[in-house]
């Protein structure tokens, strides 16, 4: 029997915490057989090492266990509250193809398009902020049935739109639901699953996030082709998932954890044996009951739980290991990736812009597809190791997107034609003496012919204000394709180097996707003492949003004075940074109660690098019908 496998193996312990699970077993009457596995118990110990009578308690116990406390309703639970999830990701992804429409129609300003897709995400900050308050004033299910609400009424507004003021409206309240559901959902799954299998459930949280994201890319592919009004569908069609999700929270339960905290006892019992099927609850009763009146003593007296946080050091570690998380996850550059992947696409060759659209999907899925890895993944390499190795990979892949970028920005083909017109005669665009400086500058766009090698009669010219995809002059203004006009690119230039680009694109999406894209909400949700729970989530999330406005609103004008492999070499230095952040910092969490995890931030920040190999200090057990039965070891000798 292996450790690393965690079918294995149920519930585990530090041995930090060995000597208060054995005073509850002595108290409770329980037979106690907890050790530290050795690693001679750990490398021999199988069925053949076992005699068969405690192989077969082994067994049987596992079995027993795992039908215990996986009822079916945990799963429901998480599905309905990752509805949540599906809509942060749909409502922040579908704004891209909506904007593409919008303009057509409502003809909006570059101010107005700034406005409405990046006012959701600074709304969602500042409601993910206030989310901690109401999420411990009101419950869990409350702030949940309220960002439901709200995406239901946004979507409602935006899909009635009569004016851009009106739309703008829509986009804010959305917002309040994005950043109230995206603090309140992973806590609420992670206080309603069983330990053994907290860390997958928070993680499809995520995995909806990214789904949510491609189905948004499909639904701006398939509206695209609307000449009128198609953006009604793309952002009022969130209406459905949101009603769904507030009529299933109707019926759906509080939080056990929250219930126990307000004193409502009996409604946190009903709750708990509910979601825990046939279960005896007991002892995870009475472990959260302890351990609330614990931390009630511990977590550094009165005052807002903000500053009990700061002045309380486990709270204040895990804090700092929280929102650095977030923090890193947004500087990696992920929104980057997902919002200007069409243009990093047409680097790599695509010319139609429809194509490219349809490509972005193509990204999406990827996302989801390696999200898809993550959940699998999570209960089996733990969380540290899956987040250390995908922000490595990150790091790698972000330095090939960087190479891909430079090659083609040395090998940038020349402007040959120097045309000037006489209505803009300042342009900026006649000074560019190649195609990726004209490319950098939002007001210019390449125009060139070529030949199956190579190309010529190029020019930089101005943008047509009314739209990017023509110019305002020249060969490249007419949306016609005639067969002497020419190939008109803004925002990419052509080169032979595409395929590493498109290369560090997909490696880059693959490491990502697995760790660094869930890892910081699943971690959040488990870091905090209960006390602290809400508080810490709405920081770490508003952290989240605000680093995701700050990255990708700067993107474009960082580009422009770094160019765009300068800008991927900064993201990947600040992925490296995170590597060395987690590696210091991030302590494993797997299997662990909820209630275990604070100690683990009772040492000083940043230890945790020096002592890596954790799993050696813990110890395994199970609970088997009143006994705590180890899996690996049946001799009680050891037991102090
Ligand atoms: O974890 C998610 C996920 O990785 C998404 O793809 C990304 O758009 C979000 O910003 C992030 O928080």
């Amino acid at each position: 029997m292996s450790l690393k496998s965690s079918d294995d193996y149920n519930l585990r312990s530090m041995s930090n915490l060995m000597g208060e699970r054995r005073k509850r077993a002595a108290d409770d009457g329980e037979r106690s057989l907890i050790k530290a596995p050795s690693s001679a118990s750990l490398s021999s110990a199988g069925p053949s090492a076992a005699s068969p009578a405690p192989a077969d308690l082994e067994r049987a116990a596992r079995k027993q266990f795992q039908q215990d406390v996986t009822p079916g309703f945990v799963y429901v639970l998480a599905a309905f509250s990752a509805i949540g999830g599906f809509l942060f990701g749909y409502d922040t992804g579908v704004v891209s193809g909506a904007m593409l429409l919008l303009k057509r129609d409502m003809n909006i300003t570059a101010l107005w398009q700034e406005l409405l897709v990046s006012g959701t995400v600074a709304a969602a900050a500042v409601s993910a902020l206030l989310g901690g308050c109401l999420n411990g004033l009101f419950g869990r299910r409350v702030c949940i049935l309220t960002a439901s609400f709200a995406f239901a009424i946004g979507g409602i507004v935006m899909g009635s739109a009569p004016n851009k003021e009106a739309l703008l409206v829509g986009r804010l309240i959305v917002g309040l639901g994005l950043g109230i559901g995206s603090m309140t959902i992973p806590v609420y799954i992670a206080e309603t699953s069983p330990p053994h299998l907290r860390g997958r459930l928070v993680t499809i949280n995520t995995l909806f996030i990214t789904a949510g994201q491609f189905i948004a890319s499909l639904i701006d592919g398939a509206f695209s082709y609307m000449q009128h009004g198609g953006w009604r569908y793309m952002l009022g069609l969130s209406v459905v998932p949101a009603l769904l999700q507030f009529l299933g929270f109707l019926f759906l339960p509080e939080s056990p954890r929250w219930l126990i905290q307000k004193g409502l006892t009996q409604k946190a019992r009903r709750v708990l044996s509910q979601i825990r099927g046939n279960q005896n609850i007991d002892e995870e009763y009475d472990t959260i009951k302890s351990s609330i009146e614990e931390e009630e003593k511990d977590c550094g007296g009165e005052g807002p739980v903000i500053w009990r946080m700061l002045t309380y050091p486990p709270a204040r570690r895990a804090l700092v290991v929280g929102c650095g998380l977030q923090m890193f996850q947004q500087l990696s550059g992920i929104n980057t990736v997902m919002y200007y992947s069409a243009t990093i696409l047409q680097m790599s060759g695509v010319r139609d812009d429809k194509l490219a659209i349809w490509l972005v999907t193509v990204t999406a899925f990827t996302n989801f597809l390696f999200t898809l890895l993550g959940v699998w993944l999570v209960e089996r390499v733990g969380r540290r190791r899956l987040t250390l190795g995908s922000i490595f990979g990150t790091v790698l892949s972000l330095c090939v997107l960087s190479v891909g970028f430079l090659l083609s920005a040395q090998h940038s083909p020349p402007v040959t034609l120097h045309l000037t017109d006489p209505t803009t005669p300042n342009s900026s665009c006649t000074t560019h003496l190649s195609c990726e400086p004209c490319m950098l500058d939002p007001s210019c766009g390449y125009c060139y012919q070529e030949n199956s090698t190579a190309v010529f009669a190029s020019s930089c010219v101005p943008v047509n204000p009314a739209s990017t995809e023509r110019a305002a002059w020249g060969k490249c203004s007419n949306s016609t394709h005639l067969p002497d006009s020419g190939i008109w690119a803004y925002n990419f230039c052509p080169t032979s180097y595409s395929w590493l680009v498109l290369l560090g694109l997909v490696l880059y999406l693959a490491f990502f996707a697995p760790g660094m894209g869930p890892m910081p909400w699943t971690v959040n949700s488990e870091i905090y003492p209960l006390w602290a729970r809400s508080t810490g989530n709405a920081c770490s999330a508003g952290v989240n949003w605000t680093f995701n406005v700050l990255v990708s609103l700067t993107f474009l004008h960082m580009a422009q004075y770094l160019t765009y492999y300068g800008v991927f070499f900064l993201y990947s230095s600040l992925a490296l940074s995170g590597f060395f952040f987690i590696y210091g910092c991030l302590p494993e969490t797997k299997g662990r109660r909820l209630e275990e995890i604070e100690s683990l931030f009772y040492n000083r920040l940043c230890s945790c690098g020096i002592s890596d190999s954790d799993e050696d200090r813990q110890v395994e057990y199970i609970r088997v019908k009143g006994s705590n039965y180890h899996l690996s070891d049946n001799d009680a000798s050891d037991v102090e």
